[in-house]
Protein backbone atom coordinates (compact mmCIF):
# COMPACT_ATOMS: atom_id res chain seq x y z
CA UNK A 1 0.00 0.00 0.00
CA UNK A 2 1.46 3.84 -0.73
CA UNK A 3 0.40 6.10 1.20
CA UNK A 4 0.15 10.08 0.96
CA UNK A 5 -0.73 13.22 2.60
CA UNK A 6 -1.90 16.43 1.21
CA UNK A 7 -0.69 19.43 3.33
CA UNK A 8 -2.96 21.72 2.93
CA UNK A 9 -3.59 25.32 4.85
CA UNK A 10 -3.52 29.30 4.06
CA UNK A 11 -0.87 31.33 2.85
CA UNK A 12 2.42 31.18 5.45
CA UNK A 13 0.35 28.66 8.03
CA UNK A 14 3.73 27.19 7.93
CA UNK A 15 3.38 23.68 4.89
CA UNK A 16 6.33 24.07 3.10
CA UNK A 17 8.27 23.87 6.93
CA UNK A 18 5.90 21.14 8.16
CA UNK A 19 6.55 18.85 5.15
CA UNK A 20 11.05 19.66 5.61
CA UNK A 21 10.87 18.88 9.51
CA UNK A 22 8.46 15.81 8.97
CA UNK A 23 11.19 14.65 5.85
CA UNK A 24 13.87 15.29 8.42
CA UNK A 25 11.82 13.70 11.00
CA UNK A 26 11.02 10.03 9.04
CA UNK A 27 14.70 9.92 8.08
CA UNK A 28 15.52 10.58 11.70
CA UNK A 29 12.73 7.77 12.52
CA UNK A 30 14.42 5.37 10.12
CA UNK A 31 11.49 5.85 7.48
CA UNK A 32 11.72 7.23 4.61
CA UNK A 33 9.00 9.73 2.34
CA UNK A 34 9.31 11.56 -0.68
CA UNK A 35 8.26 15.11 -0.95
CA UNK A 36 5.69 16.02 -4.05
CA UNK A 37 5.76 20.07 -4.02
CA UNK A 38 1.93 21.27 -5.95
CA UNK A 39 2.61 24.79 -5.94
CA UNK A 40 3.39 26.11 -9.24
CA UNK A 41 4.48 29.69 -7.79
CA UNK A 42 6.68 28.00 -4.96
CA UNK A 43 10.52 29.83 -5.15
CA UNK A 44 12.46 28.21 -2.48
CA UNK A 45 12.54 25.26 -0.85
CA UNK A 46 14.14 23.89 2.39
CA UNK A 47 14.04 20.30 1.54
CA UNK A 48 14.46 19.70 -2.45
CA UNK A 49 11.10 17.92 -3.63
CA UNK A 50 11.55 15.04 -5.51
CA UNK A 51 8.48 15.42 -7.51
CA UNK A 52 7.35 19.00 -9.13
CA UNK A 53 4.86 20.70 -10.48
CA UNK A 54 6.81 23.60 -11.98
CA UNK A 55 8.44 20.51 -14.10
CA UNK A 56 5.32 20.11 -15.92
CA UNK A 57 3.99 24.02 -15.56
CA UNK A 58 5.09 27.13 -13.71
CA UNK A 59 2.59 30.15 -12.70
CA UNK A 60 4.85 32.49 -14.17
CA UNK A 61 4.86 31.42 -17.56
CA UNK A 62 0.72 30.71 -17.37
CA UNK A 63 0.31 34.36 -15.98
CA UNK A 64 2.89 35.81 -19.14
CA UNK A 65 1.70 33.59 -21.55
CA UNK A 66 -2.20 33.79 -20.93
CA UNK A 67 -2.22 36.97 -19.68
CA UNK A 68 -4.56 35.44 -16.21
CA UNK A 69 -3.82 36.84 -12.74
CA UNK A 70 -2.54 34.44 -10.28
CA UNK A 71 -5.38 32.82 -8.51
CA UNK A 72 -6.60 32.17 -12.33
CA UNK A 73 -3.13 31.20 -13.28
CA UNK A 74 -3.67 28.56 -9.90
CA UNK A 75 -6.48 26.98 -11.39
CA UNK A 76 -4.79 26.71 -14.87
CA UNK A 77 -2.06 25.08 -13.79
CA UNK A 78 -4.10 22.84 -11.62
CA UNK A 79 -6.34 21.84 -14.66
CA UNK A 80 -3.12 21.57 -16.82
CA UNK A 81 -2.03 18.59 -14.11
CA UNK A 82 -5.20 16.78 -14.31
CA UNK A 83 -5.32 17.07 -18.04
CA UNK A 84 -1.63 15.63 -18.37
CA UNK A 85 -1.95 13.32 -15.60
CA UNK A 86 0.60 10.86 -16.88
CA UNK A 87 2.96 12.77 -16.06
CA UNK A 88 2.34 12.56 -12.70
CA UNK A 89 1.85 8.66 -13.32
CA UNK A 90 5.38 8.89 -14.12
CA UNK A 91 6.96 10.60 -11.61
CA UNK A 92 5.43 8.77 -8.90
CA UNK A 93 6.63 5.35 -10.68
CA UNK A 94 6.95 2.16 -8.50
CA UNK A 95 7.37 4.46 -5.14
CA UNK A 96 6.63 2.27 -2.22
CA UNK A 97 8.18 4.35 0.23
CA UNK A 98 6.13 5.12 3.68
CA UNK A 99 4.56 8.89 2.43
CA UNK A 100 4.55 10.92 -0.13
CA UNK A 101 4.02 14.51 1.58
CA UNK A 102 2.22 16.75 -0.85
CA UNK A 103 2.84 20.59 -0.11
CA UNK A 104 -0.19 22.11 -1.54
CA UNK A 105 -0.32 26.02 -2.53
CA UNK A 106 -1.71 28.29 -0.04
CA UNK A 107 -5.10 29.48 -1.85
CA UNK A 108 -7.58 28.19 0.76
CA UNK A 109 -10.58 28.48 -2.33
CA UNK A 110 -8.91 25.40 -3.97
CA UNK A 111 -9.69 23.47 -0.61
CA UNK A 112 -12.92 25.16 0.14
CA UNK A 113 -14.82 24.75 -3.06
CA UNK A 114 -12.89 23.72 -6.22
CA UNK A 115 -13.10 20.22 -7.81
CA UNK A 116 -9.65 20.01 -8.62
CA UNK A 117 -8.04 18.90 -5.58
CA UNK A 118 -11.30 16.23 -4.92
CA UNK A 119 -10.08 14.73 -8.65
CA UNK A 120 -6.32 14.45 -7.71
CA UNK A 121 -6.91 12.51 -4.55
CA UNK A 122 -9.49 10.30 -6.73
CA UNK A 123 -6.78 9.61 -9.34
CA UNK A 124 -4.73 8.82 -6.57
CA UNK A 125 -6.89 6.55 -4.97
CA UNK A 126 -7.08 4.52 -8.61
CA UNK A 127 -3.22 4.01 -8.69
CA UNK A 128 -3.26 2.76 -5.15
CA UNK A 129 -2.58 5.34 -2.74
CA UNK A 130 -4.17 5.69 0.44
CA UNK A 131 -4.87 9.31 1.06
CA UNK A 132 -4.98 11.60 3.95
CA UNK A 133 -4.92 15.57 4.43
CA UNK A 134 -3.66 17.72 7.30
CA UNK A 135 -4.89 20.99 7.13
CA UNK A 136 -2.42 23.92 8.91
CA UNK A 137 -3.86 26.98 10.74
CA UNK A 138 -1.00 29.54 12.48
CA UNK A 139 -1.69 29.10 16.07
CA UNK A 140 -1.99 32.88 15.94
CA UNK A 141 -5.23 32.67 15.04
CA UNK A 142 -6.51 32.13 18.32
CA UNK A 143 -5.03 35.45 19.53
CA UNK A 144 -8.75 36.78 18.07
CA UNK A 145 -10.93 34.60 18.84
CA UNK A 146 -13.84 36.14 16.14
CA UNK A 147 -11.11 35.34 13.73
CA UNK A 148 -10.66 32.30 14.88
CA UNK A 149 -14.39 31.23 15.18
CA UNK A 150 -16.79 32.58 12.57
CA UNK A 151 -16.90 35.43 10.07
CA UNK A 152 -15.05 38.88 10.49
CA UNK A 153 -14.93 41.40 8.51
CA UNK A 154 -11.81 43.33 6.67
CA UNK A 155 -13.83 45.16 3.57
CA UNK A 156 -15.32 41.70 2.94
CA UNK A 157 -16.55 38.90 5.27
CA UNK A 158 -13.84 36.67 5.84
CA UNK A 159 -14.49 32.79 7.37
CA UNK A 160 -12.52 32.07 10.38
CA UNK A 161 -10.07 29.42 10.63
CA UNK A 162 -12.57 26.90 11.77
CA UNK A 163 -14.89 27.43 9.22
CA UNK A 164 -12.00 27.18 6.56
CA UNK A 165 -11.12 24.28 7.92
CA UNK A 166 -14.66 22.69 8.10
CA UNK A 167 -15.51 23.62 4.64
CA UNK A 168 -12.00 22.20 3.07
CA UNK A 169 -12.86 18.89 5.29
CA UNK A 170 -16.30 18.86 3.90
CA UNK A 171 -14.86 19.47 0.18
CA UNK A 172 -12.50 16.82 0.19
CA UNK A 173 -13.85 14.35 2.26
CA UNK A 174 -10.88 12.18 2.74
CA UNK A 175 -9.18 11.42 6.92
CA UNK A 176 -8.31 14.42 7.81
CA UNK A 177 -6.02 16.02 10.67
CA UNK A 178 -6.50 19.96 11.71
CA UNK A 179 -3.11 20.79 13.30
CA UNK A 180 -2.49 24.52 14.86
CA UNK A 181 0.65 25.18 13.92
CA UNK A 182 3.45 27.40 14.90
CA UNK A 183 2.78 26.75 18.50
CA UNK A 184 6.06 27.43 19.74
CA UNK A 185 5.18 31.06 18.79
CA UNK A 186 2.59 30.99 22.01
CA UNK A 187 4.72 31.60 24.57
CA UNK A 188 2.76 31.65 27.70
CA UNK A 189 2.12 35.38 28.36
CA UNK A 190 4.31 37.52 30.73
CA UNK A 191 8.22 38.03 29.74
CA UNK A 192 10.88 35.99 31.75
CA UNK A 193 11.15 39.16 34.25
CA UNK A 194 7.33 38.45 35.08
CA UNK A 195 7.34 36.09 37.90
CA UNK A 196 4.51 34.99 37.32
CA UNK A 197 5.28 33.92 33.93
CA UNK A 198 5.13 30.67 34.10
CA UNK A 199 1.62 30.42 35.76
CA UNK A 200 0.77 32.38 33.05
CA UNK A 201 1.85 30.10 30.69
CA UNK A 202 0.28 27.35 31.78
CA UNK A 203 -3.25 29.19 32.20
CA UNK A 204 -2.60 29.95 28.94
CA UNK A 205 -2.08 26.57 27.52
CA UNK A 206 -5.63 25.97 29.34
CA UNK A 207 -7.03 28.46 27.38
CA UNK A 208 -5.80 26.96 24.63
CA UNK A 209 -7.21 23.15 25.32
CA UNK A 210 -10.68 25.50 24.32
CA UNK A 211 -9.42 26.16 20.70
CA UNK A 212 -7.76 22.73 20.22
CA UNK A 213 -11.64 21.19 20.49
CA UNK A 214 -13.60 24.38 19.48
CA UNK A 215 -15.48 25.94 22.32
CA UNK A 216 -17.98 29.13 20.60
CA UNK A 217 -18.92 29.86 24.61
CA UNK A 218 -15.57 31.71 24.17
CA UNK A 219 -17.06 33.87 22.19
CA UNK A 220 -19.59 34.78 25.09
CA UNK A 221 -19.43 38.18 26.75
CA UNK A 222 -16.89 39.43 24.30
CA UNK A 223 -17.32 43.25 23.13
CA UNK A 224 -14.35 43.33 20.53
CA UNK A 225 -17.34 42.93 18.01
CA UNK A 226 -17.49 46.26 15.90
CA UNK A 227 -19.91 45.38 12.99
CA UNK A 228 -23.20 47.02 13.73
CA UNK A 229 -25.16 45.29 11.04
CA UNK A 230 -27.92 43.08 12.73
CA UNK A 231 -27.82 40.55 9.72
CA UNK A 232 -24.26 40.08 10.45
CA UNK A 233 -24.28 39.73 14.36
CA UNK A 234 -27.25 36.72 13.21
CA UNK A 235 -25.12 35.25 10.78
CA UNK A 236 -22.39 34.52 13.32
CA UNK A 237 -25.15 33.35 15.68
CA UNK A 238 -25.94 30.55 13.69
CA UNK A 239 -22.35 30.02 12.89
CA UNK A 240 -21.47 29.81 16.90
CA UNK A 241 -24.86 27.17 16.91
CA UNK A 242 -23.80 25.08 14.16
CA UNK A 243 -20.24 24.87 14.85
CA UNK A 244 -21.90 23.72 18.57
CA UNK A 245 -23.90 21.26 17.24
CA UNK A 246 -21.66 19.75 14.52
CA UNK A 247 -18.06 19.03 16.45
CA UNK A 248 -16.58 18.19 13.18
CA UNK A 249 -13.33 20.67 13.99
CA UNK A 250 -10.53 19.73 16.10
CA UNK A 251 -7.32 20.54 16.71
CA UNK A 252 -3.99 18.98 17.56
CA UNK A 253 -0.77 21.35 18.54
CA UNK A 254 2.32 21.15 16.99
CA UNK A 255 5.55 22.63 17.63
CA UNK A 256 8.29 21.53 15.05
CA UNK A 257 10.98 22.29 17.60
CA UNK A 258 10.05 19.95 19.68
CA UNK A 259 10.48 15.97 18.58
CA UNK A 260 7.89 14.63 20.93
CA UNK A 261 5.46 16.91 19.26
CA UNK A 262 6.34 15.97 15.42
CA UNK A 263 6.41 12.30 16.77
CA UNK A 264 2.87 12.91 18.30
CA UNK A 265 1.56 14.53 14.72
CA UNK A 266 3.15 11.81 12.66
CA UNK A 267 1.52 8.83 14.70
CA UNK A 268 -1.86 10.49 14.35
CA UNK A 269 -0.78 10.78 10.38
CA UNK A 270 0.04 6.69 10.53
CA UNK A 271 -3.21 6.05 12.07
CA UNK A 272 -5.32 8.38 10.48
CA UNK A 273 -3.95 7.53 6.89
CA UNK A 274 -4.42 3.69 7.48
CA UNK A 275 -7.58 3.43 9.58
CA UNK A 276 -9.65 6.87 8.84
CA UNK A 277 -10.57 8.87 11.90
CA UNK A 278 -11.10 7.84 15.09
CA UNK A 279 -14.85 8.57 16.66
CA UNK A 280 -13.14 9.80 19.59
CA UNK A 281 -9.71 11.04 18.37
CA UNK A 282 -6.67 10.66 20.82
CA UNK A 283 -5.88 13.15 23.33
CA UNK A 284 -2.61 15.73 22.35
CA UNK A 285 -0.25 14.36 24.29
CA UNK A 286 1.05 17.37 25.36
CA UNK A 287 -2.29 18.98 26.99
CA UNK A 288 -2.86 16.61 30.09
CA UNK A 289 -4.78 18.01 32.75
CA UNK A 290 -2.15 17.78 34.90
CA UNK A 291 -0.40 19.90 33.45
CA UNK A 292 -2.79 22.95 34.33
CA UNK A 293 -2.98 24.64 37.73
CA UNK A 294 -6.24 24.77 39.67
CA UNK A 295 -8.41 27.81 38.57
CA UNK A 296 -8.50 30.53 41.16
CA UNK A 297 -10.89 32.75 39.00
N1 LIG B 1 8.14 30.20 14.58
C1 LIG B 1 7.74 29.39 13.59
N2 LIG B 1 7.75 29.86 12.33
C2 LIG B 1 7.35 29.02 11.35
C3 LIG B 1 6.94 27.70 11.62
N3 LIG B 1 6.56 27.14 10.46
C4 LIG B 1 6.76 28.07 9.51
N4 LIG B 1 7.24 29.20 10.02
C5 LIG B 1 7.56 30.46 9.32
O1 LIG B 1 6.37 30.93 8.69
C6 LIG B 1 6.65 31.43 7.39
C7 LIG B 1 5.82 30.68 6.36
O2 LIG B 1 6.20 29.33 6.40
P1 LIG B 1 6.06 28.38 5.14
O3 LIG B 1 6.46 27.01 5.55
O4 LIG B 1 6.71 28.95 3.93
O5 LIG B 1 4.48 28.48 4.94
P2 LIG B 1 3.59 27.93 3.72
O6 LIG B 1 2.27 27.57 4.28
O7 LIG B 1 4.33 26.86 2.98
O8 LIG B 1 3.50 29.23 2.83
P3 LIG B 1 2.87 29.35 1.34
O9 LIG B 1 3.58 28.32 0.49
O10 LIG B 1 3.17 30.76 0.96
O11 LIG B 1 1.41 29.11 1.45
C8 LIG B 1 8.15 31.27 7.18
O12 LIG B 1 8.78 32.48 7.51
C9 LIG B 1 8.53 30.19 8.17
O13 LIG B 1 9.87 30.30 8.61
C10 LIG B 1 6.93 27.24 12.98
O14 LIG B 1 6.57 26.10 13.33
N5 LIG B 1 7.34 28.13 13.93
Amino acid sequence: MRYAVLVTGPAGSGKSTFCSSMMTHLQASRRTGHLMNLDPAAEYFEYEPSIDIRELISLEDTMNELDYGPNGGLIYCFEYLLQNIDWLDEELGEYEEDYLLIDCPGQIELYTHHPLLPSLVKHLNQIGFRTCAVYLLESQFIEDRYKFFRLYTTSVFKPSGVLSAMSAMVNLEIPWINILSKMDLITGGGDSDDPNAARNGLRKKRDIQRYLEPDPMLLLGGNEETNSNMRFHTLNKAIVQLIEDHPLVQFLPLDLTNTDSLENALSHIDHVVQYGEDEEPKEPKDLDEGDFPEETE
